[in-house]
């Protein structure tokens, strides 16, 4: 599902952000990528979507080559992987029915399709109710249930986690890890990139540990061990 095979990036300045990195992750698996401040976890999700070329090394992703991608494919690539931040980027002034149909609307999915599917995914993320409402009048654990039915509503084979819960308290985070989880049983492969260590430690999955961009762990129901 995705490989990367002695992958590098620099930036313009210092040591690789990404430091020739192979790794493997099949399809249906839920990982962790775990590392301090600057290890090139961001990075890695950057590649991951092409919005970064490596310097070296070569990446693919459900079966394509990313760097023989042409540049026409690559809206419909990135849509087809389902990506959540840190900071939700909801848009502000669309309520919640609006901010999941505008990820369908975007690829000209037809109205019939867009009504089924909204309710369906608002509803897997324990939203149903709150259709109506604005960003702004939801806490953060509801902001980021409504980025996770944008990222799922067109069905991705793919969900990348950006520090999902980073802006969330403890008991909203483990909240939004069963989700995740519960997300990762219905068949979508699940890559999270956090450093909440007691999250890591809670859910049992493959960790892959990054350090100055070079993996230093990679453990089947791995913990989060001290750096
Ligand atoms: N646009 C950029 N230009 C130059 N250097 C960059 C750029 N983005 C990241 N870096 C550097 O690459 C390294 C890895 O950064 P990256 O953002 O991938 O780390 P991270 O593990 O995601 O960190 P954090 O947990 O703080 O988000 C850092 O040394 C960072 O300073």
């Amino acid at each position: 599902m995705i490989t990367l095979d002695g992958v590098s990036k620099s930036y313009e300045r210092g040591q690789p952000a990404i430091d020739n990195i192979s790794l493997h992750i099949d399809e249906g698996e839920f990982v962790f990528v775990v590392g301090n401040s600057g290890s090139g976890k961001s990075t890695l999700i950057k590649l991951l979507l092409k919005e970064l070329e490596p310097t070296s090394g070569i990446i693919k992703v459900n079966g394509q080559t990313l760097s023989k991608m042409k540049r026409r494919k690559i809206p419909k690539y990135r849509r087809g992987v389902g990506v959540v931040f840190q900071d939700f980027r909801l848009l502000k002034d669309r309520n919640v029915y609006e901010n999941v149909a505008f990820a369908q609307r975007v690829i000209e999915k037809p109205g019939r399709v867009i009504r089924k599917r909204v309710p369906e995914v608002l509803t897997l993320v324990g939203l149903a109710e709150k259709y109506r409402s604005l960003p702004r009048e939801l806490s953060g654990g509801e902001q980021q249930r409504v980025a996770l039915a944008r990222a799922l509503v067109n069905r991705p084979d793919i969900l990348l986690a950006d520090e999902p819960t980073g802006n969330l308290d403890p008991k909203t985070s483990t909240e939004i890890m069963k989700l995740l989880e519960e997300i990762n049983a219905r068949g979508t492969t699940v890559l999270v990139v956090t450093h909440n260590r007691e999250i890591v430690n809670a859910m049992k999955k493959r960790v892959i540990r990054l350090r100055k961009g070079v993996i230093v762990s990679d453990e089947e129901k791995g913990i989060y061990h001290e750096d």
